[in-house]
């Protein structure tokens, strides 16, 4: 599969998740695994996808299956709040108030993690969390070529009955709550908003470049 064409990427969440060898229709996959890339490197993929999708249990089967680590920026700015350094004070305020870290911190921070993770071999990972803004894919694509950028998408409905914990009984057919989720549909609703409002820009701006692959999912993917 060649990730410099223009043209339209096709391939299945099956093939995304299992690996070549237990799927006969996806011979194509074979060059994205551990060593047959043709940049000499691992995969470079990003994950997009709004709460509540289900994007770290796809993130957690991939990782497996490529070999490359999951590098999230909301982790990052946690190990950072921990480290207790000179930059968690200011840090804590920003997150605490729900907003964006400075796009300069969050590049800086994610720029180290690719360094240190360069001088221990790693040469792929996903990356989950970033970019948010077209400022920081532009920056993103300054610092490397991303083969593939993957936008998992679920019917709003579906969603928001994942992030209310809502469950359908597979018997009766009935609506269940499988927890107490304190949490009101127009707050679930306002963040999907804010999200699709966000990461449009991010999305076209992938889609331009014939890196953009994307998924509507049918349903919520098992935990285990
Ligand atoms: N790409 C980014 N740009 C700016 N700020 C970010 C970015 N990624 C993470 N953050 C900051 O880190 C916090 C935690 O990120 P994350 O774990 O991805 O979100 P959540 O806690 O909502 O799941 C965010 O609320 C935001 O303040």
């Amino acid at each position: 599969m060649s990730r410099s064409s223009k043209a339209p990427i096709t391939l299945t969440l099956r093939e995304l998740t299992y690996p070549a060898s237990t799927n006969k229709e996806a011979p194509d996959l074979q060059p994205l695994h551990r060593g047959g890339d043709p940049k000499g490197r691992n995969v470079q993929w990003v994950f997009l996808g709004c709460p509540g999708v289900g994007k770290g249990t796809y993130v957690s089967r991939l990782l497996a299956l490529l070999g490359v680590p999951h590098i999230a920026t909301g982790d990052l700015i946690r190990d950072e709040l921990a480290s207790s350094g000179p930059l968690s004070f200011q840090l804590s305020e920003i997150v605490n108030q729900g907003k964006l870290v400075p796009d300069e911190t969050i590049i800086d921070l994610l720029s180290k993690r690719l360094e240190a993770g360069g001088i221990k071999g790693e040469t792929g990972f996903i990356l989950d969390g970033f970019p948010w803004t077209v400022r920081q894919a532009e920056i993103l694509e300054g610092i490397t070529d991303i083969d593939l950028v993957v936008n998992l998408k679920l019917r709003e409905d579906a969603l928001l009955a994942k992030c209310l914990g809502r469950r359908i009984c597979s018997e009766c057919g009935k609506n269940y709550n499988i927890a107490c989720i304190d949490i009101k549909e127009v707050v679930v609703k306002e963040r999907l908003r804010i999200y699709n409002e966000m990461t449009k820009p991010v999305e076209e701006f992938y889609r331009a470049r014939g890196k953009l692959l994307e998924f509507d999912l049918p349903g919520g993917i098992r935990e285990s």
